[in-house]
């Protein structure tokens, strides 16, 4: 298995005065899959994505990136490698859509360039990707939680990853549109490119990771073929609430929590 991203001996605390948030994590993301990242809330899924873009540093132990340290990417490689769909992102500025998505072409322009023809086109197929043309010339303060969403991924697009990580791609989306982002995401993954994606969406993650990384109390308790990890057992010690698994039409469908009571 050839890796993308590894996580070697991570310690990380937000205070030192805190214990750490991950004494010694350790973990593997391979190259050219849909790997999903569970853990329940404060887990450190965000965090874990914080240090494998470079945002944020372990006190100790190492990030590689293509076994690269990924401190020692410069900013220009990494933003040309990797791109982020983040869940939510304040918006400084009065961005319109079109303005907002080119900035995924930062990474590729000379110091203090401007986006050309070339990369308005390649901004304007990431929408299309996405379907969202029709929001081209909305302003993005103004636009709704899944609108912004499904803006953010164009955004990623447009800066042409090979790795993409997503966390909760999908936590605005409505059913269509939570379809429309599985198909996006399978034809980028039969492209090639590495998927690396947070989600508390058990149907996402069994339709889309082939690889599966579970995270708890600050370190990785499961990792490996989604189809091995995600069982019954582990999901239920996962999020210590009883999980069941069974197919439906074809549709492998999670039921969680305890059954209703029958009435006497
Ligand atoms: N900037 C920060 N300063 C201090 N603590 C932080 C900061 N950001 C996150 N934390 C803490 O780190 C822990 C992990 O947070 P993180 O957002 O990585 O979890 P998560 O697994 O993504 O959670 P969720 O599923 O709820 O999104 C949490 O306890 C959180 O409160």
């Amino acid at each position: 298995m050839k890796k993308i991203i590894e996580f070697r001996n991570v310690r990380f605390h937000w205070h030192s005065k805190n214990p750490p948030l991950f004494p010694s994590l350790n973990m593997q993301v391979p190259e050219g899959r849909a790997t999903a990242l569970l853990g329940p809330n404060g887990a450190g899924k965000t965090t874990i994505m914080d240090l494998a873009l470079g945002w944020r540093s372990p006190q100790s132990g190492e990030v590689l990136l293509q076994n690269h340290p990924i401190m020692r990417w410069n900013s220009k490689n990494r933003g040309q490698f990797m791109a982020l769909v983040p869940q939510d992102e304040v918006v400084q500025f009065d961005y319109s859509v079109l303005e907002y998505i080119l900035l995924g072409r930062v990474p590729y322009l000379p110091p203090l360039g401007t986006p050309g023809a070339k990369d308005e086109a390649i901004a304007r197929d990431a929408l299309s990707e996405a379907g969202i043309d029709h929001l081209v010339d909305r302003k993005v303060s103004r636009l709704s939680g899944g609108e912004k969403q499904l803006v953010l991924l164009a955004r990623a697009l447009t800066q042409q990853p090979e790795l993409l990580l997503l966390d909760e791609p999908a936590s605005h989306l409505d059913l269509q549109n939570r379809e429309k982002i599985l198909k996006i995401l399978r034809t980028l993954k039969e492209k090639g490119i590495s998927l690396f994606f947070t989600s508390h969406d058990p149907e996402l993650v069994l339709r889309l990771a082939d690889h599966a990384i579970l995270l708890k109390n600050g370190s990785v308790i499961h990792s490996g073929p989604s189809e091995k990890i995600l069982n019954e057992k582990n999901l239920t010690s996962l999020y210590n609430v009883p999980v069941k698994i069974r197919t439906i039409d074809k549709r492998t469908v999670l039921i969680w929590g305890q059954s209703p009571q029958r009435p006497e």
